[in-house]
């Protein structure tokens, strides 16, 4: 009897929240989970040890940045990801296709692909469904992303439909390409922009392919949350409740504890990290722009309360003078601080789920927010 290598247990449920565990070979993630992206092999101003203390149990790393540079072959050369960054636990990595549209000159996009010059050296590569999941693979990804296309929004219907069907041949491609990998998975891409029908018509014919797990792509493109979160309770009830569901690219805090109460486990965003090399905190008191002369001469920490030295430590004051002197150790301490935010955002909404009293929680979360300054 083969032992599945990668499960995911649905622990405890309330409302459409639920907690669950994903056990892989490399680890367990806990959900709902927030995953730090680490791009190009890196959480941005982080120590991988420091990024596992504070509670995260999967990084990000990206295909399209690491097969411009070092290139998916050379990390293989070196031993693979996980060896090359230094973090032993489980790594997600993205197809690439969101970040062709969004980052290279694009060249071309049909049945076969991508076509695309890189934005490093203006080189020309070509990314297939199989070409994907091969650098998915040479990295030694422990979760796989299908090629999918990813519309801008607004668009049309016709748009919309043609990417998410193109979208779909490519999901049925990047299976047969990924084929058996004990310990490891590939993940679908749910897309259809903003019209339910095709969206509930992608996540039925993605779940037909049986696969370990479905992402609710296409989304956090510049739409009002309300979109987000109506797209959300479209595809929910179509989207296999026994499989974790993936909301690339979101959020913001309230982005987060709203789609957790929709259903949603798992989630990445840049706005942690980049928020934090850029001034911006993200407390339970809400968030602060500590650029803002008002910290100039502030003498208390960004959260007496909170477990992380950079949060109950340093003054807002120092914080603000290395802020407005763009030193490193400003953008170390914000991503610090931020990044424990978020996770202790998350284990606070495991415990509530697993308690039983998530909406009570959500609305213990959201007063502090509005307080604000204490
Ligand atoms: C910000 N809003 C947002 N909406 C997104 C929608 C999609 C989507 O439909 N398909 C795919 N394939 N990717 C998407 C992505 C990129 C996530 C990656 O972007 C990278 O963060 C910058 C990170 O790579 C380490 C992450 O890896 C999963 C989105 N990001």
């Amino acid at each position: 009897m083969t032992t599945d290598q990668f499960t995911f247990t649905v622990t405890k449920t309330d409302g459409a929240a639920r907690t669950g565990e994903i056990r892989m070979p490399r680890g367990v993630i806990r959900t709902p989970a927030f995953m730090p992206v680490g791009t190009a092999a890196t959480v941005k101003a982080m120590y991988p040890d420091q990024v596992k203390a504070l509670g995260a149990d999967v990084v990000l790393g990206n295909t399209y940045h690491l097969m411009l540079r070092p290139s998916a072959e050379r990390v293989a050369r070196l031993g693979g990801l996980h060896k090359f960054m230094n973090w032993p636990y489980p790594i997600l990595t993205d197809s690439g296709g969101f970040q062709v549209m969004s980052l290279s000159a694009l060249r071309k996009i049909d049945e076969s692909g991508v076509t695309f010059q890189s934005h490093i050296d203006g080189s020309t590569h070509v990314m297939t469904p199989e070409r994907s999941i091969e650098i998915q693979g040479l990295l030694g990804s422990d979760i796989q992303m299908q090629l999918d296309e990813c519309v801008k929004l607004p668009c049309t219907e016709a748009v919309a439909e043609k990417a998410m069907r193109l979208s779909l041949r490519w999901a049925e491609r990047c299976r047969v390409a990924f084929g058996e990998q004990p310990g490891r998975a590939m993940f679908g891409i749910v897309q259809g922009g903003e019209v339910e029908r095709l969206r509930i018509e992608s996540a039925k014919e993605l779940a037909n392919l049986d696969l370990k797990g479905y992402a609710i792509g296409g989304l956090a493109v510049g739409e009002p949350q309300d979109v987000m979160l109506r797209m959300i309770e479209t595809v929910e009830p179509y989207m296999p409740n026994t499989k974790p569901r993936y909301l690339m690219g979101v959020g913001t805090p309230d982005d987060i504890v709203e789609s957790v109460r929709r259903g949603v486990d798992m989630f990445d965003c840049v706005m942690p990290t980049r928020a934090g090399r850029h001034g911006l905190v993200f407390t339970r008191f809400g968030r602060m722009n500590l650029r803002n002369a008002r910290f100039a001469e502030d003498t208390r920490p960004l959260d007496a309360e909170s477990k992380c030295a950079a949060s109950n430590t340093y003054s807002r004051a120092y914080l603000h003078h290395l802020v407005r002197s763009n030193e490193i150790l400003g953008m170390m301490l914000l991503t610090w601080n931020n990044l424990a935010y978020y996770q202790e955002l998350m284990a606070g909404l495991r415990k509530a789920i697993a308690e039983g009293r998530l909406e009570d929680h959500i609305g213990e979360v959201k007063e502090g927010w509005a307080k604000g300054e204490h």
